[in-house]
């Protein structure tokens, strides 16, 4: 393995204009990458590290350890994350980029129970190259969620578990029975406050700013009920494929994929209730506890699609039932929300992309002044990017007495004030260093997303074929009838 150091630069400002930056966490740190070579690791975990390099929210002192079955050097780790880091514009200087790749290594041949691969071997020479004894190892699954189970007892095996922390990706698990194994697998070797179960939409900018917005502003309050709220849309169509990571895919599945974990954590950050007081702590537990009031989903008010030419992807099964897109209806049994659908879709290769949250509003009482567009107004945030809050209202058309037409009031989140976003994946592992696991999602609460899911998972309504670039099945458009999917193009910057 080689240990020279690079001197490519990355893409940056001057290094002679740059000021050092402080750094957030003191405890030197090695950090280990199970899946560095992956779709994920490449599009938002390496690209992370490079966010909080740039921002000085590493530690002083630090090591990422790239780790994959097969082999590659040193070098040829760096030259993948340089890559990477240029394609994501990280910006870092090349002062930056020689710290940051110096402290890059890989490890190779796997990580079993019966062999580690070079990985043991590696962790301990990155321990004593940190010259201290108190040296905090993080481990990051980001691997197919069939292999957690083993790299968790491999981790035990090898004595690398140790007063360790470990991300996981999600799914955590791949139903009821297989969560509750994992869960109890992985207490039985590290204790929950050293695990961290991600769910990059949680650490959203503009999730946070769900709750946030609703309660700093009484005209958002006040309307966050069935009172005023005739349905939730929480779309999140993508026109991304899946050819690059087609194994994982295959044995996921839009569901599990998007809708078990992102979209129902997203929904239950709509839905909660006011948390007893606004610490981390009290927000999580409100999350979890709206999660209880969810109905179990009906088969019957989902529809599931698969795209066209999808059996054909090197990697996918030729009789694959694997869904690539799904819709579906959830009801939420409490005071706040009876009788108010909340309606998830997803899928890849649709029309367009975007990850809206909209709150649709039930028509004003009054008799209103002109003849009203039949789109209804909305409150809607946007997750994608930095985030965008917008409000959809019905306006007179100027020089038009009694010609009303939709109009809307946009709130770009990085405009504001002394705005300094994060990523989503650089905020959450900032949460992780600092072992702050408010944004993380907790057994508890995936233990009844897996109860609401549960009909759904056993009763599979069968795929329906879309084309590509279409909006997916015609008959996930009478999931969200009678207002349909709304676009919601004008949230978009
Ligand atoms: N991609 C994305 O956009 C996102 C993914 N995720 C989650 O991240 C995790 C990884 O997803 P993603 O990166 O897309 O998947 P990939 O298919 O890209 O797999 C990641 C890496 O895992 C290794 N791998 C694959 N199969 C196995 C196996 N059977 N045993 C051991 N290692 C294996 C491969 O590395 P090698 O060949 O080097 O061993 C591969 O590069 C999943 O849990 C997913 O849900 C979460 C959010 C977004
Ligand atoms: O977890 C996942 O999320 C991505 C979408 O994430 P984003 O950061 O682009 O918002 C999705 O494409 C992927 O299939 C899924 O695994």
């Amino acid at each position: 393995m080689s240990d020279s150091r690079p001197d490519t630069p990355s893409s940056g400002p001057d290094d002679a204009a740059e000021a050092p930056t402080p750094s957030a966490v003191s405890t030197p740190t090695v950090f280990v990458l199970f899946g560095a070579t992956g779709d994920l690791a490449a599009r938002m975990v390496i690209p992370a590290f490079g966010a909080l390099a740039k921002q000085g929210l590493l530690p002083d002192n630090w090591r990422l350890i790239g780790n994959g079955r097969g082999h590659q050097t040193d070098d040829e780790f760096r030259e993948h994350v340089k890559g990477v880091l240029d394609k994501a514009k990280t910006g870092l200087s090349g002062r930056q980029w020689r710290t940051f790749s110096a402290s890059l290594r890989f490890a190779g041949g796997g990580f079993t129970e019966a062999d580690p691969g070079d990985l043991a071997d590696v962790v301990a020479e990155a321990k004593d190259d940190l010259g201290s004894d108190d040296v905090q190892l993080v481990h990051y699954i980001a691997l197919p969620p069939s292999t957690f189970e083993s790299y968790t007892k491999a981790l035990a095996a090898h004595g690398l578990a140790d007063r360790a922390r470990v991300v996981y990706e999600k799914p955590f698990g791949t139903d009821s029975e297989s969560f509750e194994r994992l869960d109890k697998l992985v207490l039985s070797i590290f204790p929950e406050e050293r695990v961290f179960r991600i769910d990059h939409f949680l650490g959203k900018e503009a999730t946070q700013q769900l709750h946030v917005l609703r309660f700093n502003n009484r005209m958002m309050e006040q309307v966050w009920n069935r009172y005023h709220v005739a349905a939730v849309q929480i779309d999140i169509p993508e026109t991304l494929g899946v050819s690059n990571r087609a194994g994982f895919y295959d044995e996921t599945g839009a569901t599990l994929d998007m809708l078990v974990t992102h979209q129902l954590q997203v929904m239950a950050e709509v839905a909660l209730e006011p948390p007893v007081d606004s610490s981390p702590e009290a927000l999580l537990e409100a999350r979890e506890a709206v999660l209880k009031d969810f109905r179990p989903m009906s088969p019957d008010e989902a529809v599931l699609g698969q795209v066209e030419g999808y059996r054909d992807i090197d990697g996918v099964a030729d009789d694959s039932q694997t869904d690539t897109f799904v819709a579906a209806k959830v009801w939420i049994d409490n005071d706040r929300w009876e009788g108010v659908p909340f309606l998830l879709r997803t899928g890849k290769q649709l029309k367009e992309s975007h990850q809206h949250v909209t709150l649709v509003l039930r028509r004003p009482q009054t008799r209103g002044f002109g003849e009203r567009p039949p789109r209804p107004e909305t409150i809607a945030f946007s997750l994608a990017g930095n985030g965008t809050v917008a409000a959809t209202v019905t306006a007179q058309r100027p020089g038009a007495p009694g010609d009303l037409v939709p109009g809307s009031l946009l709130l770009d989140l990085e405009d504001l004030p002394r705005a300094e976003p994060l990523p989503a994946y650089a905020s959450l592992l900032r949460d992780v260093l600092a072992g702050d696991r408010a944004l993380f999602t907790t057994a508890t609460g995936l233990r009844e997303a897996w109860r609401v899911a549960a009909p759904l998972l056993a009763n599979r309504p069968p795929v329906q074929p879309y084309a590509p670039g279409s909006w997916g099945p015609e008959a996930a458009k009478e999931i969200a009838a009678p207002h349909g999917w709304l676009a919601q193009h004008s949230l978009e910057s």
